[in-house]
This record gives structure tokens, sequence and C-alpha cells, in this order.
């Protein structure tokens, strides 16, 4: 928690002023940020200063692990979080590559359980990552990414967080995460939540103890009408100590994960929180 208010306090005092074209609007931006999370001993990192709606943070990366690629299972799930990008964005209703009402094209898992080789054929990069992890063996490059050039016009949004890089040491699993860009008061309270859940379900299903994951943050802001709640509402709060998280143990497979591992396996003990802060969304 004190890492993200740092980052926070750090963009409303140092940040400069970035004219978006996507979205027509002006962010306060910060160049670079380096999160870590202590997953072996439980340090859930969850917002408090307002609350975090984070089971809608763990079905959008349940999501992406299943290489979904519809806002509809994404609400099925339990998030609503991909129908404004799928159904709101003029630049991807224009596109004729937009299959219809809810479709997001190959973005996410779609294209990482799926990655166009150019020999032809595919790549599941997730598949191959968990069965090289469970049987102890890391090639240093077990890198789960979503980051294709060659898609973006296919796609709705180009991936914010694009790589997963895990690591073992010893019986311990270690998480890189990189992300592009990073809306800090709407999509970081997510991405830390999934950062953390990532390395932890990974660590389950391929039978290693979790150690720390490392969430880099390249291009990150606050755009202009999100400035004034966090300088004068959230950052006036002192934060609570952070609950934990907890996984059901039954969740034993990628294929668990696939078919029938719901939000109802995930529950967070001692969540103490401010009231809720409704930021702007940029579409
Ligand atoms: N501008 C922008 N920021 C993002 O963070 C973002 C995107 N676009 N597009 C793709 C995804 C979608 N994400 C989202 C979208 C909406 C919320 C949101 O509205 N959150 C509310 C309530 C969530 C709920 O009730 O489920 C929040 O208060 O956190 C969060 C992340 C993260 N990503
Ligand atoms: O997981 C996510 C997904 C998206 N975001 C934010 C970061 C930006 O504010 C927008 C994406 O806009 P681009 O123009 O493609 O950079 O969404 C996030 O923080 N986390």
């Amino acid at each position: 928690m004190k890492q993200y208010l740092d980052l926070c306090k750090r963009i409303v005092n140092e940040g400069q002023w970035v004219n978006n074209a996507r979205t027509n609007k002006k962010c306060l931006t910060v160049i670079n940020a380096d999160l870590v999370y202590d997953v072996g001993n439980n340090q859930f990192p969850l917002v408090t200063t307002r609350k975090s709606f984070w089971k809608s943070a763990i079905a959008e990366i349940l999501g992406y692990l299943r290489g979904y690629q519809n806002a509809a299972d994404f609400r099925a799930l339990g998030t609503k979080t991909w129908d404004a990008n799928a159904n709101e964005n003029q630049t991807w209703l224009n596109n004729p590559n937009r299959k219809g009402h809810d479709d997001m094209g190959l973005i996410y898992g779609a294209l990482g359980r799926a990655f166009p080789k150019p020999t032809g054929g595919h790549v599941d990069l997730l598949q191959q990552i968990v069965d090289d992890l469970s049987q102890g063996i890391d090639n240093r490059g077990e890198i789960l990414t979503f980051y294709h050039p060659g898609a973006f016009e296919l796609g709705c949004l180009r991936p914010c967080m694009y790589e997963h890089h895990f690591s073992l040491l010893g019986d311990t699993l270690y998480l890189n995460s990189t992300q592009r860009s990073c809306d800090v008061p709407l999509g970081l309270n997510f991405n830390m939540v999934q950062v953390y859940v990532l390395l932890a379900l990974m660590a389950q299903i391929t039978g290693h103890k979790p150690g720390k994951a490392y969430h880099k943050i390249v291009n990150a802001h606050i755009y202009e009408d999100q400035l004034a709640p966090m300088r004068d509402v959230q950052l006036t709060r002192e934060p609570f100590d952070p609950p934990k998280l907890i996984i059901n143990p039954e969740i034993k497979s990628l294929k668990d994960i696939e078919t029938w591992v719901t939000l109802d396996d995930f529950s967070v003990e001692g969540y103490q929180h401010h009231d809720a802060i409704q930021y702007p969304f940029a579409v």
C-alpha cells in the first residue's frame, strides 16, 4: 500500500502533463516505477484508502488466462470492466476487424494462448510454461507475452500489462511483470492484485512455493479528471493494514482454471477500507 501511495504522490508532485491522443485527455505522467509484492508471505497489495473491487480484478486475470476475447465472457466471470473498450471506443467500432457487439479482438490471452508463429500455426505460451515449471524446468525464457505489434489493429486496445516472466530458484517461483501504460487510480488498483494472484496461482498449480513478484511500470499516469479526487480525497486518507488473500487449495492445474474456477474460489480476510471513490474512466 505504501508503494502505491508513494507512486500516487510522486505523480501529483513531480508529474508532467502529457496530451493523450487516443482518449483526448491530458495525463499527469511519470516514467518508471518498480513495485514488489511478497506473495510468499501473503502480503496482498490491496488498496485500503478506497474500497477496491478486487473480485473484478481477479475476474480479468482469469479471463486472460482462459484466452477470452469477448466482454460478455468477462461479464459471465464477474467483471464489466471490458464493456467500454469493446463497445464504446469509436476507433474500434469503426474497425472492420471488430466481429460485433462485445468483441475485443485479438488481445491478451487470446494471443498468449495461441501466439502466431512466423512459420504458420500457433503456440500456447501459457501451457508451455506450466508444463516446464511443473517439471522443475526454468529455461530462462518462461515468458508469457501478449505483445504482438502485428496484431494491434486486430484488437480494441494494446495490452497494458503485456509480459509475465516466470523464474524458478530451487523450489520457489518468482514473477517479473511488465506494464507499458498504467492508469494509476483505476488500472493499477487492479493490476497489483493481478500480478499477485498470477504468481500465487502459478505456484499453486505447478507445485512450487511463491516468492516475490516484481512489477515494472513504464508510463504511470493520472488522467486530468482523476487528479482532484486522488489529490484531495484518496491521498488525505490513512491506509489500513493489508488483508490476506485466500485461494481454494483444490485448484491444482491449468485445466481447473480453464474449466471450473470462479470468483468463489477466492476470498479476502480482514479487509478494512475507506469509502469507495468513483474515478472517471477514459475510453
Ligand atoms: N482508461 C483505462 N484505464 C484502465 O485501467 C483500463 C482501461 N482503460 N481499459 C482496459 C482495462 C479495463 N480496466 C478497468 C476498467 C474499469 C475499471 C473500473 O471501473 N473500476 C471501478 C469499479 C469496478 C467494479 O465495480 O467492478 C473501481 O472503482 O475500481 C477498472 C479497470 C483496466 N483497464
Ligand atoms: O490492465 C490495464 C489495462 C489498461 N490500463 C490503462 C492504461 C491506460 O490509461 C489505458 C490504455 O491506454 P493506451 O492508450 O493503450 O496506453 O488503460 C491499465 O492501467 N491497466
